[in-house]
Parts: structure tokens; sequence; C-alpha cells
């Protein structure tokens, strides 16, 4: 345990796989405030999932592999806890909804995680109503996870992860199999959860929802931090990120092509709402 500044903090990371020829992470470092949310995004192999894993400590203490570098969460020496202990501070949510899904009941579902820590009882009924309601599925303890819509499969499974009040969530593509709607409900949760200052990460590779939602970007490619920086920092860089092969969100495109066109210099905003306001600003 040392003094606790940041939510997380990766220092020099790098990882390779047992089987792969060189390290998948190289000396990546970076830190989260607590109540920040940090957006990864980076083209496919770059390494996120793998980065998302270490930060729990998943891996490479179930998965594999050698390490060097230190993570801390909370303080806490992520790969001199057990995976268990860290499920106390770290919630993760997956990609695929069915597999994080065993249960033959929506209320087993959420106690599933809450029985590994020790949580008594009654203490699990009053969680797994708050959970349930603060993912809009109140009312629903009866029922089978499989009747389910994958948006509303997905917000169980982060439901589960709430009931067992992580202080750091961590979600890689949770909205990646979804359709538009289930995409939506589930960033409306999300949402939500960030209104009341939750700290965490997400892996998407739709940087118009990492842009709306995310205070931080960090963009990896081939397992090396190529930026890092506020979520404007990083997505007004449409240069580096075009020679990276990924872009910016289209309102931010947008802008920069239109000062390119029009030699203006409007500012490049990252959402649309802000793109309206300073247009607004500029033409009213
Ligand atoms: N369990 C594993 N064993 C060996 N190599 C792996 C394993 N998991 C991932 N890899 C390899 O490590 C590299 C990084 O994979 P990772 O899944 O972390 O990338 P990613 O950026 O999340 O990709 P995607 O966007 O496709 O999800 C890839 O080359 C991948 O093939």
């Amino acid at each position: 345990m040392k003094e606790e500044k940041q939510a997380i903090e990766v220092t020099n990371l790098t990882f390779e796989y047992p089987d792969t020829e060189e390290p998948v992470l190289k000396n990546v470092s970076f830190t989260i405030d607590y109540g920040e949310i940090l957006g990864i995004i980076g083209p496919t192999g770059a390494g996120k999932s793998t980065l998302a894993m270490c930060v729990n400590g998943l891996v490479p203490q179930v998965i594999s592999g050698e390490m060097e570098g230190e993570v801390f969460v909370k303080g806490i020496d992520v790969h001199e806890s057990d995976v268990a202990a860290m499920s106390e501070h770290v919630g993760f949510v997956f990609q695929e909804p069915e597999n994080q899904l065993s249960q033959m009941t929506i209320e087993e579902e959420i106690a599933f995680g809450m029985g590994n820590l020790g949580v008594p009882r009654d203490e699990m009924l009053v969680r797994i109503k708050d959970a349930l309601a603060q993912v809009g599925l109140e009312g629903y303890e009866k029922r089978s996870p499989l009747a389910l819509s994958g948006g509303q499969q997905q917000r169980l499974a982060i439901a589960a992860v709430l009931a067992m009040r992580p202080t750091i969530m961590i979600m890689d593509e949770p909205t990646s199999m979804l359709d538009p709607k289930g995409k939506n409900e589930v960033y409306d949760v999300l949402k939500n959860l960030k209104e009341y200052g939750m700290t965490g990460i997400i892996i998407d590779h739709e940087v118009e929802r990492i842009a709306a939602y995310c205070d931080k970007v960090l963009v990896l490619d081939n397992g090396e931090v190529k930026m890092f920086g506020t979520t404007e920092e990083v997505f007004t860089e449409i240069d580096q990120l075009h020679e990276l092969t990924l872009h910016a969100p289209q309102v931010t495109e947008f802008l920069a092509e239109y000062n390119h066109q029009f030699g203006e210099k409007v500012k490049l905003a990252t959402t649309e709402e802000e793109a309206v306001r300073t247009f607004e600003s500029i033409y009213k």
C-alpha cells in the first residue's frame, strides 16, 4: 500500500504473453484521478483489452505472461493483491453480455458477485434493489437474464458490478455487440454513473461516444501510448490521429475541414452541442 493520490497509477508497464514475440504493452504510463473517466482508443490489436485487464490484475494473474512496471489502484499494488480481492475495488464489464451472465434469475445474477465478497443476505437484497434502479431494471428480480434484450443484458451486467460497490469501473467495448437502441440505453446508464462521480476506464471504437463521455483519452498503438491528455487535447490533434489510422469525432473533423476550406479559425469542438454553441456565438 502506498500513499493514495490517484485512483489509478500505471508506471512503465510492459507486458508480453507467453506466445507473442514482442511485448503487447510497452512502457505504458498514465494516471486517473478520482471521479475521472478515461477513454482508451486505438487500432485493433493495439493492446487496449490487455491494458484494461492489467488494471484489475486479471493479467498476469489469471491470463499469464511476463510483466514489468507497476499498477497501483487506490494505492494498492494490483500484483500483490489477488483478483478476487481487487474485485471489491475494480468492477469489469466485458463486450459480450451473454458471456457474463450465468444464473437463472436476475436477482441471483446480481447476488453472485456479492456472494463472493461475503456480503450478508439482508444487505444483498438492498443492493440488488438499488443496482436494478440504477440501470432502469426495477422489478425485474425474478425474470430470467435470457429473456432480456442485449441492451438490458448489458445493463444487468453493469448492475451486477455496481452491487459490489467498486470505486472503479472498467468497461471493455460494452456496447459493441448492441444495436443503436441498446447502445443508447447503456450510455444513458453510464452517464448517470458519471454524474454520481464514478471513476473509470472505457474502451470504445466510437470516438463520438468517447468525446461525449470521457474526461481524458489515451491513444494506444502497437502497445505504446501515442497520445494522452484531456478529451479536447487529444481529439483536436486531427493530423496525428489520422497518422495513427484513427479519426476525431465527425463534428471535429467537419470543423477542421470548414476552417481549412474557408480559412476560418473556428474552435474545434468535440461534441455537437459544443459546436452548436460555437456557431451560435459567431452568427448571432
Ligand atoms: N491471451 C492471449 N495470448 C496471446 N496473445 C494475446 C492474447 N490476448 C491478446 N493477445 C494479443 O495481444 C495483442 C493485443 O491484444 P488486445 O486484445 O489487448 O488488443 P485490443 O487493442 O484490445 O484489440 P481489439 O480492438 O481487437 O479488441 C494482439 O496482438 C493479440 O493478438
